[in-house]
């Protein structure tokens, strides 16, 4: 069987962001429940016997992947470019935060994923990420500049 497969393990998360700027509400600090898709692409393993046979990747392997890289970072978490006044606040009272660098659109927020999951050694075919039920933003593996999103070189990403 040497044909390539695509398999997907769905997560969820929820997190708060704010978009400073923005012309609407999104200017407010608000949060999602984000659903996150992650698609990999290759080839099953063949070798008889082993615990992987058939498989492009372990389901299992890929949700303790994605938990420890992605989910158990964001869940629950202030989304933060780093510029937001209510960041110090948040801090200084313990809060959760993850400060990215970059702002928190669904767009950048699909390649900081997909370019942390590839550097991480899966393989990533794409990442989409719905922010609500009716939106999300998708970026293929692929598509993604060797060093990173360009948001990436600037420190960001905290890679
Ligand atoms: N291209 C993008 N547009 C917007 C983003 C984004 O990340 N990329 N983000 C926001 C807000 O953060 C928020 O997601 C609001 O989005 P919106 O679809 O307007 O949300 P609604 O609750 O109004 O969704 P409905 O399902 O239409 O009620 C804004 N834009
Ligand atoms: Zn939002």
């Amino acid at each position: 069987m040497l044909h390539e497969v695509s398999v997907c393990k769905i997560f969820s998360f929820d997190a708060a962001h704010q978009l400073i700027g923005h012309k609407g509400k999104c200017a407010n600090v608000h949060g999602h429940t984000y659903r996150l898709e992650v698609v990999l692409k290759g080839r099953p393993v063949t070798e008889e016997g082993r615990s992987d046979e058939g498989f492009v990747a372990d389901f299992g392997d890929i949700k303790a992947l994605v938990k420890a890289r992605i989910v158990d970072k964001l869940d629950h978490a202030f989304m933060a470019k780093g510029d937001e006044p209510v960041l110090e606040t948040l801090e200084a009272s313990g809060s959760k935060v993850a400060v990215l660098s970059f702002r928190t659109t669904a767009e950048n927020l699909a390649g900081y994923i997909a370019y942390t999951l590839k550097t991480s050694g899966l393989p990533v075919y794409s990442v989409k990420l719905w922010e609500t039920p009716t939106a999300w933003a998708e970026v293929l593996a692929a598509d993604i500049p060797e060093h990173g999103p360009a948001y990436c070189l600037n420190g960001g990403c905290d890679l």
